[in-house]
């Protein structure tokens, strides 16, 4: 069949974008491996699926595929998107969507100037949440990687999240130590995983290697789990600007229970087809 697409990004982190309203298309984790290739196939860090809700006071249900075809829980940036695409194909004239998500309830807001807002929903702290294994919720959690130590938060925003302090992000080893980390045994589902550079009470720079994508030039739960653990460790305000390869995000927090707000751009690259 002729499957319509329209390729996306929020920073830098890439989508296809696929309306499953409109068209009716089932993928298997190999097809989203192949279509992710970016040589082989279309290319892209998570492939975004607009459905039917299935949930009475949601708009739309949201899917997303890592690069590696694993689904998963949340996608801040391609959220963003999400509200662009379903505006721009009249699938709703509505500047505030309630999507769902395997991560919980997500409300988009359509901004004037192009950008989007995201409520968030609330960060999960306790580690059966993340999940993480730890006897109890805290600020850091020691991690062992290769006999080396590391002190790490832990956040999930409906996927789960380390955040590392570094001195400098372009100094970073998020390629040597990002896939260890990704993998390690006290994330039994994986985790993304942000190198965060703190740089005021108010700014900071992130580097974000993703579970199932590798590194992206910007990760939008990455950021909001990134500010969520220097808000815990007293670094932030409740108010951040962070710095990731891509650009530059927004994000809000008033504190523990309260949900984290993101803003920050949607950009439609083109539309496609193609045979699957
Ligand atoms: N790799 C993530 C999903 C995509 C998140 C990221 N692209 C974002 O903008 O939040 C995970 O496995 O949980």
């Amino acid at each position: 069949m002729l499957l319509h697409f329209t390729k996306m990004h929020g920073l830098g982190n890439d989508f296809m974008v696929v309306d499953l309203i409109s068209q009716r298309a089932r993928f298997k984790p190999e097809q989203v491996k192949q279509l992710a290739d970016r040589h082989f196939g279309i290319g892209f860090d998570q492939l975004l699926l607009v459905e039917a809700p299935t949930e009475p006071d949601a708009d739309f249900r949201y899917r997303i595929y890592n690069a590696d075809g694993s689904e998963v829980e949340n996608c801040g940036n391609g959220a963003r998107c999400f509200a662009r695409f379903v505006r721009d194909k009249k699938l709703t004239i509505k500047r505030e969507i309630r999507v769902q998500t395997a991560g919980g309830p997500l409300l988009l807001h359509a901004l004037d100037d192009q950008r989007v807002t995201v409520n968030m929903g609330a960060p999960r702290l306790q580690p059966s949440e993340i999940p993480f294994h730890a006897n109890e919720k805290a600020t850091t959690y020691p991690l062992i990687v290769d006999g080396q130590h590391y002190d790490i938060g832990a956040v999930s925003m409906g996927n789960p999240h380390a955040v590392l302090a570094v001195e400098a992000v372009d100094q970073a080893p998020v390629t040597a130590l990002g896939p260890k980390i990704e993998h390690h045994p006290d994330f039994p589902q994986g985790v993304n995983v942000g190198f965060l550079e703190v740089i005021s009470r108010t700014e900071g720079r992130l580097r974000v290697f993703e579970r199932g994508s590798g590194e992206t030039l910007a990760c939008g739960t990455g950021a909001c789990a990134a500010m969520v653990s220097g808000v815990l460790r007293n670094w932030f305000d409740t108010t951040v600007t962070l710095h990731l390869r891509g650009g530059t995000l927004e994000i809000e927090w008033a504190g523990p229970g309260h949900p984290v707000m993101m803003t920050g751009p949607a950009v439609r690259v083109f539309d496609g087809q193609i045979l699957i």
